[in-house]
């Protein structure tokens, strides 16, 4: 049975890896040998990497991929992405091939608010705590001067504050529910620091408030923390041609595929089972270019999820058309990200793939970050309702196969060859490569 340890924060990088490596490995040496190979061999850059986060032991890699071709709002680009999963870079860059020949992505912006909260408990009448808001409001916006003084500067900062009566859920449950500008940063940080600060100043202000019995007076601040649900920080992105010009081959016309594909965002409309699935394909495209810009996929993720349950059942996040014989098919979907502060100026691949990106605002990073989850959402269904997801999918994971088996570079080439006329399978892999084996072993 391993051992529990106290004091490993304070242990140097190179103790901790020999705690881990003794305390876990059957072949220590091994296990370190590998944890070394993935540092980086500049060690600026490798101490870098360290301070991102705690107990750093090594760098976890990620492959970044491209995808080219992108055109939004008649402007090109190239996409980076990084993520695990195969297929998803090359389904990307199909799609944008595919609307590139059709007018390209469609974007705009429709708002870029997000909010925090103040959660406390006040034992006493709420029309005495409505006064003592109207009084305390100015107050609130004084005392974070100093944190929102260059946000404002810049043209953001707190919009509003308004207080919320939350008692028919919770016995004496109120918020502050405050809106926020943060233009180019996620924000986070600069909220939470606002939303602290608006805590220190309520509570101490409560104190002094004469209408205010003494139980009154002791209000209780539960937390203070900004909401990763963001409904008012939203992008649009949209394609749209006529039905003729969807199919691009002979074997299903423009018009059967588009009724096809439209059926298929119906079921995932009123089938949650479904929907999620086609909301994971969505966020493939979502993910991997938050991660490549150094954004906050867990923050995206969380957001993302409850909007797309915001009518009380979850349902997919886009929506497609025929009318007039014109497809449209078109997402809204909320996305709180930065193009400045936490890894964005920091992380050397990010500040590539934001220049890749032209050096993007936020609100242009929103509506990139939109189409990849448009664009990956209309591969994902192209294959979906015409040859099925596994040809293509399996294609592009021939290779971890072939890996799996530790093919060499004339594996790798001949069973890539076979491959092109025979159907990916496990299985499939299995034989091709034993066979081949058995071949070049008795030649
Ligand atoms: C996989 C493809 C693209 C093959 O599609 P294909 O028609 O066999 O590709 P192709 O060889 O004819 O090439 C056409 C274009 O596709 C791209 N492409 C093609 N191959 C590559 C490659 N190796 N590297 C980079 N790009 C590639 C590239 O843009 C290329 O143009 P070119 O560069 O030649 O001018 C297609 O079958 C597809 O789009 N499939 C969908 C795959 C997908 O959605 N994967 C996500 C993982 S599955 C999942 O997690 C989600 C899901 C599906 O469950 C969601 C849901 O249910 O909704
Ligand atoms: N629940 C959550 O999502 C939480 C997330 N976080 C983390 O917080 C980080 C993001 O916080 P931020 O406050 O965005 O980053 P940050 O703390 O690095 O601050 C960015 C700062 O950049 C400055 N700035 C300069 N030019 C600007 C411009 N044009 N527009 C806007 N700001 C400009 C502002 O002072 C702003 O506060 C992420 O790393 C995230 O993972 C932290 C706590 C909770």
């Amino acid at each position: 049975m391993s051992k529990s340890i106290s004091g490993f924060s304070k242990l140097s990088k190179s103790k901790k890896i020999d705690w881990i490596v003794d305390t876990y490995f059957s072949n220590a040496e091994d296990a370190k040998n590998i944890l070394k190979q993935y540092w980086n061999t500049d060690e600026k850059l490798q101490q870098l990497h360290d301070e991102f986060i705690e107990n750093t032991i090594t760098n976890y890699y990620l492959p970044l991929g491209v995808a080219p071709n992108f055109l939004i709002n008649n402007k090109l680009y190239t996409i980076p992405m990084a993520i695990e999963e195969s297929s998803v870079v090359a389904a990307a860059s199909k799609a944008a091939k595919f609307w590139l020949e059709r007018g390209g992505f469609k974007t705009t912006v429709i708002s870029t608010t997000k909010i925090g909260q103040v959660h406390f408990i006040f034992k006493g009448d709420f029309h005495a705590l409505k006064q003592f808001f109207a009084k305390v409001k100015p107050k609130l916006f004084e005392e974070t001067e100093s944190i929102t003084k260059n946000m404002k500067k810049r043209g953001g900062g707190i919009i509003d504050i308004e207080l919320r009566d939350k008692t028919s859920d919770i016995e004496n449950y109120y918020q502050l529910h405050v809106s926020f500008e943060t233009l180019d940063a996620m924000g986070a940080n600069f909220i939470n620091s606002c939303l602290e600060q608006f805590a220190k100043t309520f509570k101490k202000e409560a104190l002094e408030f004469n209408l205010f019995t003494e139980e009154e007076k002791q209000i209780d601040i539960i937390m203070s923390i900004l909401s990763n649900y963001v409904p008012n920080c939203l992008v649009r992105a949209e394609v749209s041609c006529s039905i003729e010009d969807l199919s691009d081959n002979d074997t299903i016309s423009g018009e059967a595929f588009a009724n096809k594909f439209v059926q298929a965002v119906k079921i995932a409309e009123v089938e949650p089972y479904r929907a999620v699935t086609h909301n994971k394909g969505i966020m493939n495209g979502i993910d991997a270019v938050v991660l490549a810009t150094g954004n906050d996929f867990r923050a995206v993720e969380a957001g993302v999820h409850a909007y797309a349950s915001r009518n009380g059942s979850y349902s997919s996040l886009t929506h497609a058309k025929v009318e007039n014989g014109i497809f449209t098919f078109w997402m809204e979907i909320p996305l709180a990200l930065g193009t400045i502060g936490g890894l964005t100026g920091l992380h050397p691949l990010v500040k590539l793939s934001l220049e890749l990106l032209h050096k993007p605002s936020a609100k242009e990073l929103m509506q990139i970050v939109a189409v990849a989850g448009l664009a990956q959402n209309f591969a994902a269904l192209r294959s979906l309702t015409t040859t099925g997801i596994q040809q293509g999918h399996m294609k592009m994971h021939l290779m971890n196969i072939l890996n799996q088996f530790e093919a060499n570079d004339f594996e790798k080439k001949t069973l890539t060859e076979h491959f092109k006329n025979h159907t990916v399978t496990h299985s499939a892999v299995t034989e091709a490569i034993t066979e081949l084996r058995i071949k070049t072993n008795s030649e």
